[in-house]
């Protein structure tokens, strides 16, 4: 398995904010989830990668080729779906079709218009009369009429209804069948990457705080639920972060294992990538 992106020490300082050595890896057939609070860094990571925004240091792959060099035909492996759909809100679907097929050698306009039919998009109305699930679902529509390899996706099913999610996620998981494509998208909704991803990435404050295998991830944490003498008795270094209320206190744990094999009789429970978000962030670490 081939990996289809490739961000390595990716760099970028705003001044008031920098996104500081970020490096992960989507191999094919997989999609990774990008997470993180709000401002944490995630829709400047998408830009650097599509070089919307100049990155000060770093490098980017996309099917083992680099960026900086073939940024023109790797750009035309790669569909995209930003948090603002581009479209102008005067055109009809059919001539979104024909002003693509005008800029994407790849265009396919069969395929767009199989997934407006699917999408229960018409061809008669206007971006401006669409809700915004429709105008996500166009947004769709046109990403993977360009017949990517490479899907990068901010924040494209956030504001959408759970069953048009569900919907979408599904064609997700149809789209990476295919061993040669991969998708990169940053969501709040981290149960819908729970439910889709294959790897994750948690950016903290600009920082990787977290990336690798979702199931490895969600298996090796722990949530600790415990009083607060027996809080007191546990390394600290096993835990990320700790939350005290009145009635006992909650740890997130790093290696679930571990705790259990040094401490059997306490009581460890699964985590989501909610809570390793939250410790993470709000946790007081002792
Ligand atoms: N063009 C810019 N100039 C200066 N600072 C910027 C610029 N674009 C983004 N930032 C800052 O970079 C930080 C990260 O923003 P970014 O949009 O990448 O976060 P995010 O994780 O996508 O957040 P959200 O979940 O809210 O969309 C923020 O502090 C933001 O103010």
């Amino acid at each position: 398995m081939n990996n289809v992106l490739e961000v390595s020490h990716l760099t970028k300082d705003y001044g008031s904010f920098k996104l500081d050595d970020v490096s992960f890896t989507v191999p094919g057939g997989t999609i990774m989830g990008l997470i993180g609070e709000n401002g944490a860094g995630k829709s400047t990571t998408i830009k650097c990668i599509l070089d919307l925004v100049r990155r000060d240091s770093g490098e980017v792959h996309v099917l083992g080729h680099d960026m900086d060099r073939e940024a023109r035909t790797l750009k035309g492996e790669i569909g995209v779906v930003l948090d603002e759909s581009g479209y102008y809100n005067s055109f009809t679907p059919a001539q979104v079709n024909r002003i693509q097929s005008g800029l994407y050698l790849r265009w396919d306009s069969a395929l767009f218009q199989q997934y407006l039919n699917k999408f229960g998009l018409t061809e008669k109305k206007t971006v401006k009369e669409f809700s915004k699930g429709m105008r996500m679902k166009l947004a769709l529509a046109a990403a993977f009429a360009v017949r990517p390899r490479l899907l990068i996706l901010d924040e494209a099913t956030s504001g959408l209804d759970p069953v048009v999610r569900d919907e979408i996620l599904d064609e997700f998981l149809a789209f990476i069948q295919d061993e040669e494509h991969a998708i990169l998208i940053s969501s709040h909704i981290t149960s819908d990457l729970e439910k889709v991803a294959d790897y994750v990435t948690y950016l903290h404050k600009g920082r990787v705080a977290v990336s690798g295998a979702k199931d490895e991830l969600l298996d090796r944490y722990g949530k600790l639920k415990c009083g607060r003498a027996d809080l007191e008795r546990v390394d600290p270094a096993l835990l990320v972060g700790v939350r005290t209320g009145q009635f006992g206190c909650e740890a997130l744990v790093k290696d679930r294992r571990a705790l259990a094999r040094a401490w059997p009789a306490l009581a460890i429970e699964p985590v989501t990538l909610e809570d390793i978000m939250i410790f993470t962030v709000k946790g007081d670490v002792r």
